[in-house]
């Protein structure tokens, strides 16, 4: 395909989403549809309409428009290409630009140019002050790609040769101690023997460096209270080789691969349908507005409405209750999510050790997507000995 056609495909698929449907669901419908595209073409197009998503209003004002076409202009504006060339109406490309689209668009404003709705944008100026904008304009960006060394099976240096072997460089990064940040070669990461066998998991650098902060130092039982895919249970099993791991979701479904990423990895994890008995550490990784990891679902930032972040603060407010009676006296309760909402967050955190006085705050921090990792939050809650 050609540069042109790859943004007539991306228009077309954009104008589907604006309509209601999930992004990833436009781009594998077209994909099924276009067996002439390559992997290149597809990879292409997938960050045209990523870049949309994540830059959605300000596209929408430099472009002149809501639709596809518009966005499309708009954000090509932004990446300074020559729109000219690509709006050409040369073969499957968009038609050529006419006199009107060349006079239109102007610079976004105020919470367009943060790319968030009106009402996010308060919510960040009023939780992250005067940090809010470097936030908000952090999260228009893509993200990078990470893996974390398996302390089970390698060091961080040894695995980054492993990768380098395969044609994928990596180098360390700050957040944590097995944070590798993938600068080339990252499409190719999960054919590599590093991968294969084990020696590096995806994993973003900041969800590294909270599960670097939970106390498991003596730790005999562990719990992942909700542990999807996994992620935090892996990270936690590799820094407590001794400790008996069990991995719960309220939908058992989404923990079908961590039998097999577990045996990758060299760890022991039992999925449990219904945790039993106390545990000295219990890991509540919530679920949450995602507002930390919009650079990776940008869709995120435009479908949530106070009325869903309202429910989801409920549930949160639920699960700490729930795992805060599965602690064992003494023990950890690590509450944490990918949001850098306060609602979600700090406030949460303040009425639970209002409700719960025998408890005290230990670790705690923030993690914002300008220090390079998703945006998190994590609250290590210490029971009181019996
Ligand atoms: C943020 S994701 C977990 C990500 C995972 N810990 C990781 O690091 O890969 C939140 C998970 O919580 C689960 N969940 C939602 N409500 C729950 C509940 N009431 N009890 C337990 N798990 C729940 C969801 O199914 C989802 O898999």
């Amino acid at each position: 395909m050609t540069p042109a056609a790859r943004v007539q495909t991306a228009i077309e698929i954009l104008d589907r989403i604006r309509a209601g449907e999930a992004a990833e669901k436009a781009l594998t419908s077209w994909a099924r549809r276009a067996r002439f595209a390559g992997a290149k073409d597809r990879a292409a197009i997938r960050d045209h309409v990523f870049d949309a998503l994540r830059q959605w209003r300000s596209a929408a004002a430099l472009g002149g428009g809501e639709n596809g076409r518009a966005r499309m202009l708009g954000l090509l504006r932004l990446q300074g290409a020559d729109v000219e060339a690509l709006f050409a109406g040369q073969g499957h490309g968009p038609a050529a630009l006419g006199d009107a689209e060349r006079a239109t668009g102007r610079l976004p404003e105020g919470a367009e140019a943060w790319d968030l709705p009106d009402w996010l944008a308060d919510r960040f100026a009023a939780d992250l002050g005067s940090g809010a904008e470097a936030t908000a304009l952090a999260l228009r960006t893509r993200a990078p790609v990470f893996v974390r060394a398996n302390l089970l099976k390698t060091t961080r240096d040894a695995a980054r040769t492993a990768l380098e072997e395969d044609g994928v460089i990596a180098r360390p990064h700050p957040l944590s101690e097995t944070a590798l940040e993938v600068i080339k070669g990252a499409r190719g990461l999960t054919r590599t023997r590093a991968f294969d066998q084990g020696l590096v998991e995806m994993q973003d650098a900041a969800s590294q460096a909270v599960s670097d902060l939970v106390p498991l130092s003596g730790a005999q039982r562990v719990l992942d209270y909700c542990a999807g895919g996994g992620g935090k249970t892996l990270a936690l099993a590799a820094r407590a080789p001794s400790a008996k791991f069990e991995a719960h979701d309220v939908d058992f479904a989404r923990m079908a691969d961590l039998p097999e990423r577990a045996r990758r990895a060299g760890a022991q994890v039992e999925r449990v349908e219904a945790p039993t008995g106390l545990y000295d550490v219990v890991m509540a990784d919530a679920p949450c507005s995602g507002s930390g990891a919009w650079r990776r679902a940008p869709e995120g930032k435009w479908r949530l409405t106070p009325d869903r972040l309202d429910a989801l603060t409920a549930i949160q407010r639920e699960i700490l209750d729930t795992c805060a009676a599965l602690v064992a006296p003494g023990g950890w309760l690590a509450y944490a999510t990918c949001s850098v909402l306060r609602a979600e967050n700090e406030a949460q955190i303040e009425r639970f050790l209002a409700a719960h006085r025998t408890w005290k705050q230990g670790p705690s921090r923030r993690f914002l997507p300008e220090d390079g990792g998703d945006g998190f939050y994590l609250a290590c809650l210490q029971r009181g000995a019996a």
